[in-house]
C-alpha cells in the first residue's frame, strides 16, 4: 500500500507564510552577530553568542492534564469530522469550461478523487482531462476553495507541473480540470515486481531534481515528495516518458513573496506535515519547511525505488513518527545506500547535511548521476530534458560547462553520521563576579553534606543533573533565593512532596532525574514565580508546553529519567517569549538561529535519544548578553574554571544525547 500521510490543509491560518511574515513584522529584536562557532577535534565543542531582546509570539492551543500549584485545566476533545457522502456528478462544467462527461476513476488521495473527464462536444482544448474533486466540507477545503488551487495558480504548467485549465465549484464539489497524466512511480514500481533499474532511478533523480529546482526557483517547496506524487505522462503519448510532480496541497513558500527573503526558521515539534516514510527529519521535528526537505524526501524516494524498502518501514502505533525519525537519524548514508551505486550515497550525504536556508546545488546533484545514465538522452527510460536545460543554464551562467571546479569546495561538516553519543551539555552566562561551586559524581548518600556545606557558605543550588545515577550539583551565591528545600526520591517526580512544598510557597527551581528513575527536586523561596505546573511524560510533551504558553507559563526547569521527561512551567518566569529546540542530536543550527533572533538557552535536558533546549527572551535585558555552550564527554570541571575566569557561570547543565 502507498504510505498515507498526515496533514492539515485548513489550519486556523491556512497559509503558514502569512503567519511567519506577520511574526517577522512584530519582532523588534536586533540580530546579533556570531562571535564564535568552532568545533575542536578532541576537546569540547564550544558555541557562544550575544543576546538581545525580542517581542512576544502567538501560539496555538492544545489541552492535556498536569500537576499544577494553582489548579487543573480541562481537556478539549477532538473535533468530529463530517461524513462526506455526496455522489460524484456525471457531468462537469466549471469556470467557463466545456462540458465534460465523468468517466473512470484515476486515483484517490486523502483529500481528493481524480477522474477522467471527456469533452462532450467538439471545440478547442483537450478532449481528455483529469478532474480532481474535493468535497466542500473535506479537510482540504474547510468550505472554501482548496488551498492547492492557489499553488496551481502560481505553478501550474511550469516545468514538471501539470497545467490547470479550469476550476470552480459545482454543487458540493470543488473541481479542478487539469492535464491528464499516466501512472505514478509507485504504480510503475508496484507493477514491475517491486524493482526498478539503476538507470531508470538515476534518470528519475536527474529529472526530479530539475523539477524541484524549478519549483524552488519560484519560491515554493512541495512538502510531500514521494513516489505516489511523481506521475508519468499518459501512456502512448509523446509525454509518456516525461515526469510530473502533482499534489501541491502541502506546498509552502520558502521565500517571502514581498521581501524576497528566506522565511524565518522555527521549530514546533507537534506539527507534522507530509508522509512519514519519506518526510525529512526536519519535517518530523516540526521545523519550517525549506528547500532541503524536498531534496531529503527525494533521496528517500529514490532509495525506496531502488531497494524496494526503507530501513524505517514497519513501525506501527502511536509513536510511529518518533521511531521512524529516530531510525532515519540513526541510519548513516552508507548504511541507507549500501546496495546502491555511489552517486546515490553522495546525493543522500549532500542533502541530509543541507542547512535550513542553504541554496542546494541542483546542477551538482544532477551531475552526480552522469556516470549512471547512458550518454544519449534520447534513449533514456525517462525524459531528462529539464535537467539538460538546467545544466546548460548553469554552465552558461558560470561561463563553463563542467561542474568539476565545484569539487574544490570546502568539505562540509557531516552532521548525520548515524552515530549516537552522550555527552554533558553545559551552558554558561556572563554575570557579575559571584561565587559558584560544582560537585559531580555525587552518590545519593553524599548529597546532603555538599548541600549543607554550600548553604553554610551562603550558596543555594542553581542547577542539578545526573549521569550514570550520580548527581551533579551547581551551587551559587547569585540565585536571589531566600530559602531552599530539596528531596531525593525514588519517584520521577514525587507529587505529594512537591504539593506540600507548593503549599508552603516553595517553587521548583531545579530538577534532575537518574536512569534508575529516582529524582532530585530542588524548591526555593524568593523566585519570581507566581504559579507552577509540571508534567511527566513518556515523550517530549510539546503539546502541553504549547498549551501552557498560552496560559502565560514558561518552562523553568526540565529533567529526564531514562526516556521520560519532566517539564516544569511557571507563571512570572520573567520571560517575554520562549521556544524549544528538540532533536536527535545536539540542535546546533537551531540554537544559532535562535541566538540570532535574540533567544538564549534557559533550560536543558536530554535522554539517550533526544536533546531538548528551551530558549527564552528575558523581560529584562541582562547587562552582558554572552552565552556559551560546551559539549564534553567528561564533566567539564577544568572548562568551568576557565569560564569563571571570564565571568561566565554555569546556567544550565544536563547529560544525554548529543553526537560525537
Ligand atoms: N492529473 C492527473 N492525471 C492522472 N492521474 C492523476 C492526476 N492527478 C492525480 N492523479 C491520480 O490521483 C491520485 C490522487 O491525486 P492527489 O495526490 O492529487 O490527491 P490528494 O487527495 O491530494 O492526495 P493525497 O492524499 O496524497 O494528498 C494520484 O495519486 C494519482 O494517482
Amino acid at each position: 500500500m502507498p504510505e498515507p500521510r498526515r496533514r492539515n490543509r485548513t489550519p486556523k491560518n491556512p497559509n503558514p507564510i502569512t503567519r511567519r511574515a506577520a511574526l517577522r513584522k512584530t519582532n523588534c529584536g536586533k540580530i546579533s552577530k556570531s562571535r564564535n562557532n568552532r568545533k575542536k577535534k578532541s576537546g569540547p565543542v564550544l558555541e557562544t553568542r550575544s543576546f538581545e531582546l525580542k517581542e512576544h509570539q502567538v501560539r496555538d492551543f492544545r489541552a492535556m492534564d498536569e500537576y499544577d500549584s494553582g489548579g487543573r485545566s480541562g481537556d478539549k476533545g477532538p473535533v468530529a469530522e463530517e461524513e462526506i457522502s455526496a455522489p460524484i456528478p456525471d457531468k462537469v462544467q466549471v469556470g467557463g469550461s466545456p462540458l465534460y462527461k465523468v468517466e473512470r476513476k484515476l486515483g484517490k488521495g486523502g483529500f481528493g478523487q481524480v477522474y477522467v473527464g471527456r469533452r462532450t462536444a467538439p471545440g478547442p482544448g483537450a478532449i481528455e482531462v483529469a478532474l480532481k474533486f474535493e468535497h466542500r466540507s473535506s479537510k482540504g477545503c474547510n468550505y472554501g476553495p482548496p488551498y492547492e488551487w492557489q499553488i496551481y495558480n502560481a505553478l501550474g504548467g511550469s516545468h514538471g507541473v501539470p497545467r490547470v485549465h479550469y476550476k470552480g465549484r459545482q454543487a458540493d464539489y470543488y473541481i479542478m480540470v487539469m492535464d491528464i497524466l499516466g501512472p505514478s512511480l509507485w504504480d510503475v514500481w508496484n507493477n514491475s515486481s517491486h524493482t526498478m533499474s539503476i538507470e531508470m532511478v538515476a534518470c528519475i533523480a536527474i529529472e526530479a531534481i530539475s523539477i524541484l529546482e524549478k519549483m524552488h526557483s519560484r519560491g515554493y517547496v512541495h512538502g510531500d515528495v514521494k513516489p505516489e506524487n511523481f506521475l508519468l505522462g499518459p501512456p502512448g503519448t509523446p509525454e509518456e516518458k516525461k515526469l510530473f510532480l502533482v499534489d501541491l496541497g502541502l506546498a509552502t513558500r520558502w521565500r517571502d513573496s514581498s521581501t524576497g527573503l528566506h522565511v524565518d526558521y522555527d521549530q514546533r515539534p507537534d506539527v507534522f506535515r507530509g508522509t512519514v516514510r519519506y518526510a525529512s527529519v526536519h519535517a518530523h521535528l516540526g521545523r519550517t519547511g525549506s528547500r532541503r526537505d524536498d531534496l531529503e524526501s527525494l533521496a528517500y524516494t529514490l532509495i525506496f525505488l531502488l531497494r524496494g524498502r526503507l530501513p524505517w518501514q514497519g513501525y506501527q502505533g502511536e509513536n510511529k513518527g518518533f521511531l521512524v525519525c529516530k531510525k532515519k537519524m540513526a541510519t548513516s548514508p552508507e548504511t541507507l545506500c549500501c546496495f546502491c551505486p555511489q552517486p546515490f550515497r553522495l546525493f543522500v550525504e549532500h542533502v541530509v547535511n543541507l542547512k535550513f536556508d542553504e541554496e542546494p546545488n541542483y546542477a551538482k546533484y544532477i551531475s552526480l548521476f552522469d556516470g549512471v545514465v547512458g550518454p544519449n538522452p534520447d534513449i533514456r527510460p525517462i525524459n531528462t530534458d529539464g535537467a539538460q536545460k538546467l545544466i546548460c543554464q548553469v554552465g552558461q551562467k558560470r561561463g563553463r560547462l563542467t561542474m568539476e571546479e565545484e569539487d574544490d569546495e570546502q568539505p562540509k561538516k557531516k552532521i548525520r553520521m548515524g552515530m549516537p553519543a552522550t555527552q554533558w551539555i553545559s551552558v554558561y552566562n556572563a554575570r557579575r563576579p559571584m561565587k559558584q561551586r560544582y560537585h559531580y559524581n555525587v552518590a545519593d548518600v553524599r548529597l546532603s553534606q555538599h548541600i549543607e556545606k554550600g548553604n553554610e557558605d551562603g550558596l543555594f543550588i542553581s542547577s542539578v543533573a545526573s549521569c550514570s545515577n550520580l548527581w551533579a550539583l551547581i551551587m551559587d551565591a547569585g540565585t536571589g533565593f531566600s530559602s531552599q528545600v530539596y528531596e531525593l526520591s525514588p519517584f520521577f517526580l514525587h507529587k505529594e512532596w512537591i504539593m506540600e512544598q507548593w503549599d508552603k510557597n516553595f517553587y521548583i527551581s531545579a530538577i534532575a532525574g537518574a536512569n534508575n528513575g529516582s529524582s532530585l527536586v530542588v524548591m526555593s523561596k524568593g523566585t519570581s514565580f507566581l504559579q507552577q505546573s509540571y508534567k511527566v511524560s513518556e515523550s517530549f510533551p510539546f503539546k502541553w508546553i504549547n498549551k501552557k504558553w498560552r496560559e502565560g507559563f514558561y518552562v523553568t526547569a526540565m529533567a529526564t529519567a531514562g526516556s521520560r521527561w519532566a517539564i516544569v512551567m511557571s507563571r512570572g518566569a520573567g520571560f517575554s517569549d520562549q521556544v524549544v529546540e528538540l532533536d536527535f542530536l545536539y540542535p546546533s543550527e537551531g540554537i544559532h538561529r535562535r541566538w540570532d533572533s535574540g533567544y538564549r538557552i534557559t533550560s536543558t535536558a536530554a535522554t539517550w535519544d533526544q536533546a531538548a533546549l528551551v530558549l527564552s527572551v528575558p523581560r529584562r535585558k541582562p547587562a552582558d548578553e554572552t552565552q556559551e555552550t560546551l559539549r564534553t564527554s567528561a564533566f567539564p570541571s577544568t572548562h568551568v574554571k576557565e569560564k569563571w575566569a571570564k565571568n561566565l557561570y554555569i546556567a544550565s547543565i544536563c547529560y544525554g544525547r548529543t553526537v560525537s
